[in-house]
């Protein structure tokens, strides 16, 4: 099943919460749509529920416009961030809710439970009671009970958000095989950039209402259209530099054209995006080689530290993020160097970030 956004618009509150949207999912595409909060994400999934009407524009599935149809009549399953479980049913009720809805009878529903919670890894809890469950359990259920009446597409708004990390960080990777061995169309909203790399085979990036850039996670990382966007898929340094005659001017001097992932576009003013991985530190002794700078902020990760390295510039010093995974010690205030691994960084227009 594949769902098609045309020029969605959608005024609310006296301004455009959504603004001009067009998207394609394909069929059996798992689709993350990433933004920070009050973006608008969960607008655009109410609009494909059919829950919120455009104010113009379409949605369209399997090329039908549905733009009036009805939600009960979109085929759409909807997993929200509270789970909204039926506290007074057994796993099996909540299960087989949607089911019922849709007539189907009692044996077919029966099956259909006992598949879905196999295929969350619930086999045998349909008679469990849903107050006594974890806050996993209860987040499997959700998701069986969403797939249960085998919606064309599914809707997943925050489905992890309210799970504690450790949790959530295991049923991250199990959601994302879910969702494939289900073969389901799936739209799945978040704030998270960890969780739109897991499940999203594509990244829809929601920025202020506007879609601001759509592709693989690699993408997104590796080729942020602006800063903006690098933000929001993940930690970034910015640099302002100089492109002159092709060449990048850092405030450390020229970068080697290698360290680019890609040569800049336009002579002048720009920005250079350096990303964690984009950076190393090199071993003590060699400084003569990279850019100084010095650890501002630091924070333990267990197999590695997360490291701010303050790079002075011009205009004040710039925050560079780091990996290091070798020396976990490495503290506030430490002067360390740093040099760029071969095409990693990215050179950006001002004007678009
Ligand atoms: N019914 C409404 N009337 C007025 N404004 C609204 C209405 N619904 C949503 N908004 C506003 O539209 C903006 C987008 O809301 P939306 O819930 O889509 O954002 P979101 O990206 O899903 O945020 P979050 O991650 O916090 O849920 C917000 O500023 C919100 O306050």
């Amino acid at each position: 099943m594949s769902l098609r956004l045309d020029r969605v618009t959608v005024h609310l509150g006296g301004r455009d919460v959504v603004r001009d949207v067009s998207l394609d999912v394909g069929d059996r595409e798992v689709l993350a749509v990433l933004g920070p909060s009050g973006s608008g994400k969960t607008t655009v999934l109410r609009v494909i529920a059919g829950l919120q009407a455009p104010t113009s524009g379409r949605v369209e599935i399997d090329g039908r416009d549905v733009t009036a149809v009805p939600t009960h009549a979109r085929g759409v399953g909807m997993m929200f961030q509270d789970h909204a479980l039926f506290p007074h049913r057994d796993v099996g009720g909540n299960v087989a809710f949607g089911m019922r809805m849709a007539r189907a009878s009692r044996s077919a529903t029966r099956s259909r439970v006992a598949e879905v919670l196999d295929l969350v890894g619930l086999s045998g809890f349909e008679s469990r009671a849903v107050d006594g469950l974890s806050g996993g359990e209860r987040q499997r259920v959700a998701l069986a009970r969403a797939l249960a009446p085998r919606p064309s597409l599914l809707l997943l708004d925050e489905p992890l958000g309210s799970l504690d990390r450790a949790l959530r960080d295991r049923l991250l990777d199990e959601l994302a095989g879910l969702l494939r061995s289900a073969g389901v169309t799936a739209v799945h909203v978040t704030h998270d950039q960890a969780e739109a790399f897991a499940t999203g085979e594509r990244i829809a990036v929601v920025l202020d209402g506007r879609l601001a850039q759509v592709g693989p996670p690699p993408e997104l990382w590796r080729r942020p259209v602006d800063l903006d966007v690098a933000r929001v898929v993940g930690p970034v340094g910015a640099v302002p530099v100089e492109v002159r005659d092709g060449r990048v001017v850092a405030p450390w001097g020229p970068l080697p054209a290698r360290t680019l992932a890609s040569p800049p576009t336009a002579d002048g003013p720009a920005t250079l995006l350096v990303r964690p991985d984009a950076v190393e530190l090199c071993l003590d002794g060699a400084e003569a080689l990279g850019i100084g700078g010095t650890v501002a902020r630091r924070s333990f990760r267990g197999d590695h530290v997360q490291l701010h390295v303050a790079v002075p510039t011009p205009e004040g010093a710039v925050d560079l993020p780091v990996v290091e995974h070798d020396r976990l010690d490495r503290d506030v205030g430490e002067r360390v160097t740093l040099r760029l691994r071969d095409r990693s960084v990215i050179v950006v227009d001002p004007a678009t970030s």
